[in-house]
């Protein structure tokens, strides 16, 4: 193992591939950090103000922000690259495969209506894939303790993933021939995101979900039309299903399933099955339980506004504590968790987290859901404006979505947002920053929206929250 320094101060990042050999010089860099100044040392020959161990989204950026803020900082990460989950086998990845395959679905459905034509459209999935491993390269190269050692699948009973059948989103992420038939087990971020993928590069994809509904913590309005979309897409869902038995002997898979609350068992035939119900805190080998840390019962380590345990000294952020398991909360988690130890002021609030699924048209959030205002008992009014009224969405033949505001009744403050449409990920910050500002419906409908532009929805669906929108 081998080890860099690298600071404005001093920040060292230790990462060590223990799936290869641990050669001396098993040692890379991360991409931004290399603008820092470089000095090299051996792992304790010095003393550190925080260790990190893990270096994704959340230790790195914690280790980043602790060495700006003159902290000396080691983070030790025991992949051969940092970045984490995301980065390598997940949030990267999985967007370069989305962008690929929707350029693909593009090319042979949408591009002659727009005058461009082609004699044929093929895939070519190795160089799709060589495509998606440029990307994560791209980005890969590049004490007080902070526990960011993230998540790992979470395993189903009777399930075993071997990476070829039964895939993860990992093994998902690297299928080296497009399956004809693929069943998912779950219709989460994964499920719905890798799904795409396959879909449109031409598999039969079927997802089974437990519950009633797809992505349970949607709005409902939207999920429904979502939901619909997907459809139209050629995926097919069966809900309120739950998988009972799995046969890998033959040359596919069969996997027996059933009503969530019991009843007929019907089989389902696969090429590929992918397991995406959820992912788990992964604290393995960390010995938690012998310095006393304690944890929740999903194994979720328990932190307080802090981010500090229940042991002195030894903090967590990321997947590996309660909250949404997401790349950029688990970012907001490390930068305030440092804030804290070098004795200034963090705070995150995971009420304004946005999350969004990468899906074709995107699907966005901030806030509360119609259903979780409704259970608040909270007096509440909803502003609705849909896709096929807004110039720009019907200028580029993509309108399919809708935009929806939930504001309380009383003081017009903006609760939560829903969007649908193909840059949903992008629109979704106006809102954020609205809700972080907590601004009202009328604030955004008298700010000055360009157009044609997609934002202009927003001001619309602010206009139809607290009064009446324009163009509909
Ligand atoms: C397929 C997929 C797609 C995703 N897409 C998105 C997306 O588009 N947007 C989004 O916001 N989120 C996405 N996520 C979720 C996102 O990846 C996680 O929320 C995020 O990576 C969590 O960051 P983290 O730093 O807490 O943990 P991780 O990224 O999991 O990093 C933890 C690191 O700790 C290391 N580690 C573990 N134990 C030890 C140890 N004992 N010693 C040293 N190192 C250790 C691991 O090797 C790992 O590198 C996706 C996840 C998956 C699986
Ligand atoms: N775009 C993104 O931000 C993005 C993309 C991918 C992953 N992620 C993160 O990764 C995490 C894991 O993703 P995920 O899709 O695996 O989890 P998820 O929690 O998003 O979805 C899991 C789904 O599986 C269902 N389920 C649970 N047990 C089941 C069973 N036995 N049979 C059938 N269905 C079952 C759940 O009801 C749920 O709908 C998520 O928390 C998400 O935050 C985010």
């Amino acid at each position: 193992m081998a080890m860099a320094s690298i600071a404005k101060r001093k920040a060292c990042f230790l990462t060590r591939n223990l799936s290869n050999s641990p050669s001396a010089d098993a040692f890379k860099l991360s991409y931004s950090l290399t603008k820092f100044s470089r000095r090299f040392a051996t792992l304790g020959s010095e003393e550190n103000d925080v260790v990190v161990i893990g270096g994704g989204p959340g230790g790195y950026v914690a280790a980043i922000k602790a060495a700006q803020l003159g902290l000396k900082t080691t983070c030790i990460e025991k992949r051969g690259t940092l970045g984490g989950t995301c980065l390598n086998v997940g949030c990267i990845p999985s967007k370069a495969l989305l962008h690929s395959s929707h350029m693909f679905h593009e090319a042979q459905h949408s591009f002659a209506s727009h005058g461009v034509k082609f004699s044929s459209v093929e895939v070519d999935l190795p160089a799709m894939m060589a495509q998606k491993d440029k990307a994560v390269s791209t980005l890969t190269r590049g004490k007080n303790i902070i526990i960011a050692t993230g998540s790992d699948v979470k395993s189903l009973p009777g399930i075993i993933i071997d990476e070829e059948k039964i895939v993860s989103s990992t093994g998902a992420l690297a299928l080296q021939q497009i399956p004809k038939k693929l069943v998912v087990i779950g219709a989460g971020y994964i499920g719905l995101e890798m799904g795409s993928v396959w879909a449109r590069l031409g598999s039969e994809v079927t997802v089974v979900e437990f519950a009633p509904d797809i992505v349970p913590s949607m709005d409902g309005e939207v999920r429904k039309q979502f939901q619909r979309t997907l459809e139209k897409q050629k995926m097919k869902f069966m809900l309120k299903t739950k998988v009972v038995g799995v046969d890998t002997s033959g040359n596919g898979v069969k996997l027996t399933v059933e009503p969530a609350s019991g009843g007929d068992q019907t089989t389902l035939e696969a090429d590929v099955v992918l397991a995406s119900a959820g992912r788990t805190p992964f604290t393995a080998g960390l010995g938690l339980d012998r310095i006393g840390v304690e944890t929740d019962k999903g194994g979720r380590i328990l932190v307080n506004e802090r981010f500090a345990t229940n042991v002195s000294s030894v903090y967590a952020i990321g997947d590996v504590i309660p909250g949404p398991m997401l790349a950029h909360k688990a970012e907001e988690d490390g930068v305030a968790c440092v804030e804290f130890i070098a004795g200034k002021h963090g705070h995150v609030d995971y009420d304004k987290v946005p999350g969004v699924v990468y899906t074709h048209p995107e699907v966005a959030s901030v806030g509360k859901t119609e259903a979780q205002v409704k259970a608040l008992g909270v007096e509440y009014r909803v502003g609705k404006f849909p896709f096929l009224a807004n110039s720009r969405a019907k200028a580029i033949d993509d309108a399919e979505g809708l935009l929806k505001i939930i504001a309380e009744k009383e003081t017009d403050k903006i609760l939560g947002v829903h969007i649908m449409a193909p840059n949903a990920g992008e629109l979704i910050h106006e809102a954020v920053l609205a809700l972080a500002y907590d601004a009202t419906s009328e604030d955004i409908s008298r700010v000055c929206h360009a157009h044609p532009t997609m934002s202009e929805a927003l001001k619309e669906a602010a206009m139809a929250t607290h009064d009446k929108p324009i163009h509909i």
